[in-house]
């Protein structure tokens, strides 16, 4: 690498670390107006108008409301340097905005909204200037809804909305920073008890009570829990238990999520688990309905290079890296996303030792304290951007790698 590149590098770098203090205020108020408006899956309505009108302000970025889904959007700018007709590589950066039932923002998707955006702002500052990169360089900012629920990414995939995306990037809150963590697969698993209602005193001999083919089913898959591999996860909730204590209840519904690293095993979990759900309805003479509601959330695939470029930006920064990270890893559609283009899914610290999904979390993803950190984040992922565009050999490496890992899954 020439020492006149390495400076250039430095430059976009500091260029766009100016950019997003430059922004700071408007940044915390975004996240800070959907952290005060929390929304669940699929209903970000003010979410998605508030980042729509947060990129339209600047009249270079193209933006797309309602993109493919009714609280997706999508803002594009470039692309920069090149002439008519090369190739063209496209950055992505993901937002994400929905909250969670009753406790808000408890999951920091408010932060995650915000880091993209700056990260976005930041890496066009960056490239602003730029008449002489290895290949042009657009930005695509991708307002992603409903991870908690639905799988929106999933649905834009579907929908070919990464089709043209070269890298993607966005970085989740956690309880510590991490460049990697092996997120897990997920399905989830909709189970209906059909019984028979009927007077609980008078003639309870009529009915067919399917609580108690809840109630079995629920404690069926704890006893099966024991004999479950240490990184497998089954975990449910009774969703609708019935109408009053003198009415056999004649429906219930319950809501598991199964979670396993590999696909093989998730197969396994399944079959065990289908098989104590239909116990329970032979035991009570119910009759019971099975069905998957969201599709399959993958395991995220590691890309080493862009890993450790995050790494050494985040350390340029300031982050420090635990050398066991212990962080949570649950599930997300970025999973699949990481399936089908190169990128990264780092965790960071925001300033609490609350967990995830909890009251707590909540009031730490509104705070003031966390923008310091969600704003590291944002330059880190920025600048691995930047050294990414500026680089084909990493660029060349990061696509060995995501080829390596997807092979690796075989
Ligand atoms: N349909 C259920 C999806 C649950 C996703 C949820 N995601 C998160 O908590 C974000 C964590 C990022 N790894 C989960 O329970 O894992």
């Amino acid at each position: 690498m020439l020492s006149g590149d390495m400076e250039k590098r430095q430059q976009m770098k500091d260029d766009l670390q100016r950019c997003i203090d430059a922004h700071k205020d408007e940044l915390h108020s975004l996240s800070r107006d959907i952290w005060s408006n929390p929304e669940l899956a699929g209903n970000e309505k003010h979410a998605h108008d508030r980042l729509v009108r947060f990129f339209s302000q600047d009249q270079t970025w193209t933006v797309q409301s309602h993109y493919k889904l009714p609280t997706a959007f999508k803002a594009s700018w470039g692309p920069v340097s090149g002439g008519v007709g090369d190739p063209v590589l496209n950055v992505g950066f993901l937002c994400e905005y929905d909250a969670l039932p009753g406790i808000g923002h408890a999951c920091g998707h408010n932060l995650i909204a915000e880091v993209g955006a700056a990260a976005a702002v930041g890496l066009k500052a960056a490239l602003e200037n730029q008449t002489e990169l290895p290949l042009p360089v657009k930005i695509t900012v991708l307002g992603t809804p409903a991870e908690e629920e639905l799988g929106g990414k999933i649905e834009l995939i579907n929908a070919g909305a990464f089709a043209d995306i070269d890298l993607v990037f966005m970085a989740h809150p956690a309880q510590q920073d991490a460049s990697f963590h092996p997120c897990i697969i997920i399905e989830e698993m909709l189970v209906k008890y059909y019984g028979k209602a009927s007077h609980a005193a008078a003639y309870p001999w009529e009915g067919v009570n399917a609580l108690d083919a809840a109630v079995l089913a629920y404690s069926n898959i704890s006893v099966l829990r024991q004999q479950l591999k240490p990184d497998w996860r089954i975990h449910g909730i009774i969703k609708h238990g019935g109408e009053k204590p003198n009415i056999i209840p004649a429906y219930t519904e319950l809501e598991f999520y199964l979670r396993t690293p590999l696909l093989k095993d998730l197969c396994d979990l399944k079959a065990k688990a289908e098989a104590c759900f239909r116990a329970a309805a032979g035991a009570t003479g119910c009759q019971v309905e099975i069905t998957a509601p969201t599709p399959t959330y993958y395991n995220i695939l590691p890309n080493a290079t862009l890993a450790s470029l995050y790494e050494s930006n985040g350390k340029a920064l300031g982050i420090h890296f635990p050398e066991q990270p212990t962080s949570f890893c649950g599930s997300t559609d970025f999973g699949n996303v990481s399936f089908i283009v190169p990128g990264i899914h780092p965790f960071f610290y925001i300033c609490t030792d609350a967990l995830n999904h909890t009251e707590e979390y909540t009031e730490a993803a509104g705070a003031e304290k966390a923008q310091l950190y969600t704003l590291r984040t944002a330059k880190a992922l920025s600048m691995t951007a930047v050294d990414v565009v500026c680089c084909p050999d990493l660029l060349k490496k990061v696509r060995d790698d995501f080829r390596l890992a997807k092979l690796k899954q075989k």
